[in-house]
């Protein structure tokens, strides 16, 4: 039976959040929003293993941060890199286990549940990949040279993390020197040559990113909490 593995990304440094603690340390609901993701992934009947990539100069703060909130679970410690891309190479460099599937999932998303993630190890065991991804809610139009043309919304999705793939994938993908057109891990696997699959996300699985996203997470778990879910 193949193992399972989830590259946690944490390696960046929160830009638009502006704060001067990156967003992965800040707390929602009393637990910082690196501690949600973790558990997530943690408590998914697919138990994968757990790599944290983290900047290099934030691993004693998060090492204090652990002991404050008495948080104890497994995990590798993986240094993040200048870019994602290199944050999750850099943690993929740590995995030997050839027949494994791998999830990337950015630390900054902690509202992941642990259903999606397991039902996204298990298409990625079908059909080699999966990456959770929703419709767009609103119409889209695309602007071209000034002229903007309406797109078909069906046809368009907005892309998430969980994205888990064949350990083969990654492996090919990311020998492939950096472009900017790697936004995420879809577009670095596709660009190696390997076709996409898609499986339905979540809404509620935003990513945190300016400072309202904070206080959006909040408001989603309480409605959770409230739910007993
Ligand atoms: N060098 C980097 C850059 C980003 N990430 C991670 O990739 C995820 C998504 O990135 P983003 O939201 O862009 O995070 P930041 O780069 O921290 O934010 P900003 O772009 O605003 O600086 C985050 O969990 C972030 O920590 C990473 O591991 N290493
Ligand atoms: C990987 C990602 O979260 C998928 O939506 C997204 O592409 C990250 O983008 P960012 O520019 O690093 O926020």
């Amino acid at each position: 039976m193949s193992q399972n593995y989830a590259i946690i990304v944490a390696g960046g440094s929160g830009t638009r959040m502006g704060t001067t603690v990156p967003k992965q340390f800040l707390s929602v609901n009393g637990l910082p929003v690196l501690m949600h993701t973790l558990l997530a992934f943690y408590n998914s009947a697919s138990k994968p293993h757990l790599i944290l990539a983290l900047p290099k100069g934030f691993h004693d703060y998060w090492k204090q941060l652990c002991n404050t909130h008495n948080f104890n679970i497994d995990y590798i410690l993986a240094t993040g890199g200048e870019t994602r891309f290199q944050s999750v190479k850099a943690a993929f460099e740590l995995i030997s286990d050839h027949n494994s599937l791998i999830a990337v999932h950015d630390a900054v998303r902690p509202l992941i549940n642990s259903q999606l993630i397991d039902a996204a190890y298990q298409q990625a065991a079908e059909t080699g990949n999966a990456i959770v991804a929703v419709k767009s809610r609103d119409s889209i139009r695309q602007l071209k040279n000034g002229l903007s043309a309406s797109l078909k919304r069906d046809e368009i999705y907005l892309v998430q993390t969980p994205q888990i793939f064949q350990y083969k994938q990654l492996k090919r993908a990311y020998l492939q020197t950096y472009s900017d057109v790697f936004t995420d891990d879809a577009s670095v696997v596709e660009a190696a040559g390997f076709k996409i699959h898609l499986i339905e996300g979540d809404n509620q699985n935003i990513k945190i990113t300016f400072p309202e996203d904070i206080a959006i997470a909040e408001l989603i778990l309480k409605g959770r909490e409230d739910a007993g879910s």
